[in-house]
């Protein structure tokens, strides 16, 4: 029997999560955590029946305990709820599916207990991967990337021969070949149709404007310890090659497969066998072509700003990450422009007091830094 506590289950990775739970009869779910979504978590809980669920408020959490008093689940909240359901001692792996910078402490917390990760939240790698791999080395727990891309490149993996590059496919997002003027002019719900994948409402912010490329670039650095130099991005349209390992002998290994996140999780959970998903499958003879091309960093600035960023090191990554947290969040209520992102990020990363190696605790001052320091910001 496996058993998993899912960290953000009422999201789109989480949700997925459950119904790979649903297609396999040997996984029991410990924990299950939520941000706000009540009712979601609460249907989740009286079909799963975990020994912990947590969610972010407290009015919330004395409400849920209510409504689930019937069962034999127990009720957390806040930070300390996260950690809780990190941390279930009958746990064998967490996923971590919450979104953005949050997600540090329980993973922290999960490594610390001895558990491993199946790990979506990428910008908790982003922040603190300098921090998080040599953990996971010394605790000796495996993470299992759930990022599709980051997947496809563990597939990829050749033990006898180590990367010499990684191709990190992007789909361009929806504003692929736009110039810097139409971005001027594109709209909250442009922003929100990405072309080929269905996903929460960050991530699909920062597909529109390849920070989550970028975000992607710094994960893959720390996940498969390979320079930044050495990871190319290649936008591959239809998002059907997921990424790929080129070796010495400029060899390319790729992996492929519909754009479904199913696959990815279902892999981290079940390393290294290959389960049965869908009947999905790609068909060739239907989409006749692949479609390659170099992104433009002079239009997409927010992933040349990345670039640099994980190139730096330091606190530059965190404080990239803090203040695309902060704007994508400005940008969803409609309170600036799609353009003000990049913009908004680089002033962060110019005005921030740079240091070599932060801390956790440097991490999250950080955070709080990027936050105050464009709240003053008048644009
Ligand atoms: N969706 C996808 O296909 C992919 C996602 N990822 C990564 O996976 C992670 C999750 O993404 P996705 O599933 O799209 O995100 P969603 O926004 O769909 O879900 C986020 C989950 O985290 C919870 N949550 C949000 N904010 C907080 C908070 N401050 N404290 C505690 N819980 C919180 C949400 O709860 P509630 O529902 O109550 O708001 C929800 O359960 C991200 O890091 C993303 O980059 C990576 C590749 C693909
Ligand atoms: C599904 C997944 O892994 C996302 O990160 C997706 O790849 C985003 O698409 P872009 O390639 O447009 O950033
Ligand atoms: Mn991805």
């Amino acid at each position: 029997m496996k058993r998993i506590s899912i960290l953000g289950s009422t999201g789109s990775i989480g949700t997925q999560t459950l119904d790979i739970v649903r297609l396999n009869d040997d996984v029991k779910v410990e924990a299950l955590t939520a941000h706000k979504n009540i009712d979601l978590l609460e249907k989740q809980i009286r079909e799963f029946h975990p020994r912990v669920a947590a969610i972010w408020e407290e009015s919330d959490a004395k409400l849920l305990f209510e409504r689930i008093k019937d069962t034999d689940t127990k009720v957390y909240f806040g930070m300390d709820g996260l950690i809780e359901a990190a941390t279930v001692k009958e746990s064998d792996i967490v996923v971590t599916a919450v979104v953005g910078m949050i997600g540090i402490e329980p993973t922290v917390a999960a490594i610390n207990a001895g558990k491993d990760i199946a790990l979506a939240n990428k910008e908790t790698l982003v922040c603190a991967g300098h921090i998080i791999m040599p953990l996971a080395k010394k605790t000796g727990i495996n993470i299992y990337p759930v990022d599709s891309e980051h997947s496809a490149i563990f597939q990829c993996l050749d033990r006898h021969n180590p990367i010499k590059k990684i191709l990190l496919t992007a789909s361009g997002g929806p504003f692929r070949g736009y110039t810097k003027e139409d971005l001027q002019k594109v709209t909250l719900e442009d922003a929100l149709k990405h072309p080929n994948w269905s996903m929460g409402k960050k991530i699909t912010i920062d597909s529109a404007t390849m920070v989550n490329k970028g975000l992607e670039i710094i994960e893959a650095s720390h996940l498969f310890n390979v320079d930044i130099d050495d990871i190319e991005v290649v936008i591959q349209k239809e998002s059907i090659i997921h990424s790929m390992v080129e070796f010495k002998d400029n060899g390319i290994i790729a992996q492929l497969g519909t754009p479904d996140m199913r696959l990815p999780i279902s892999y981290a959970l079940f390393y290294p066998e290959r389960r049965y998903i869908s009947d999905d499958r790609v068909d060739f003879a239907s989409l006749a072509t692949l479609n390659f091309s170099k992104p433009d960093l002079d239009v997409f600035e927010g992933l040349k700003l990345a670039m640099l960023a994980g190139k730096r090191g330091g606190s530059a990554p965190t404080v990239l990450n803090a203040a695309n947290e902060w704007a994508v969040a400005k940008f969803l209520k409609k309170k600036i422009r799609f353009t003000d992102i990049p913009y908004l990020i680089g002033k962060a990363l110019d005005a921030h007091e740079f240091t070599k190696n932060p801390s956790i605790s440097d991490i999250l001052s950080l955070k709080k830094w990027t936050e105050e320091y464009l709240e003053r910001i008048k644009i």
